[in-house]
């Protein structure tokens, strides 16, 4: 079975979880996007549900599946977010932003109940850190925040490159709030929640790809079937 395929199983467990009238978190994504499309055919099929999406791609996706959308204006909290990982650890801390949308994915995770990360089983490591990290930068003072990461990451003991990130074409990635991304080649990630806190009181930092204490089960396709993890802790811890 193809990767592709792996995607789509987990995202199609992941529907079993959604109920009528729920309000859903839409992830960001080729694994999300299965989930969007899998969504639509059950919307077109008469289950309401009301969706916010986490990108400007994801909100195109689901307006061509016929999933109606919200924003988190107009309703007050989500019951599930869906959404893919480029890492799972063991206690489901994630790292995300692969994609580019890594703000306003955490946003929409932390507006939910539950967040149910999708992934093939590749995605699961057992420390976070061979996937470049993605920083959500201020294009202003860049060499100044850089500096600023840079200590942070020696005060938490790790290191590595770091690049800002460049489309396809060459120029430079801009995020869908208008933003900049660093990815850092880190390694291995011993305390993931220590670099998060060191990284989230950077000024110029908008936010990182650490996403701790946020995923509640995790949806893992192989191809020796499906596994569902769920998080030992209670979410937030
Ligand atoms: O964080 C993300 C986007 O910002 C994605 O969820 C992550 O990159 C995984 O993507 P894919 O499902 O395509 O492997």
């Amino acid at each position: 079975m193809d990767m592709d395929q792996l995607k789509r199983q987990a995202a199609a467990r992941a529907l079993e979880e959604v109920r009528d009238g729920m309000q859903l978190g839409l992830g960001t994504g080729s694994t999300a996007k299965h989930f969007v499309e899998l969504l639509g055919a059950r919307v077109a099929a008469g289950l309401n549900v009301i969706g916010v999406p986490t990108s400007e791609a994801t909100r195109a996706d689901a307006e061509r599946c016929g999933v109606p959308l919200t924003t988190l204006d107009e309703i007050d909290h989500l019951d599930i977010t869906v959404d893919g990982a480029d890492e799972i650890d063991p206690d489901l801390n994630l790292i995300k932003g692969g994609g580019g949308a890594l703000l306003r994915e955490k946003i929409v995770a932390a507006a939910s109940d539950r967040m149910i990360v999708i992934a093939d089983d590749t995605k699961w490591v057992p420390t976070l850190g061979r996937f470049p990290l993605p920083i959500e930068v201020i294009p202003f003072g860049l060499g100044a925040t850089r500096r600023a990461i840079e200590k942070a990451f020696a005060q938490c003991g790790v290191s590595g490159q770091m690049a800002v990130r460049r489309a396809k074409d060459g120029h430079v990635f801009v995020t869908d709030g208008g933003h900049w991304i660093l990815d850092a080649q880190l390694g291995r990630i011993a305390d993931p929640a220590g670099l998060a806190k060191a990284l989230s009181v950077i000024p110029g930092v908008v936010e990182h790809g650490l996403f701790i204490g946020l995923a509640s089960s995790a949806v893992l396709a192989g191809g020796e079937g499906i596994r569902v993890i769920e998080r030992r802790k209670p979410k937030g811890d």
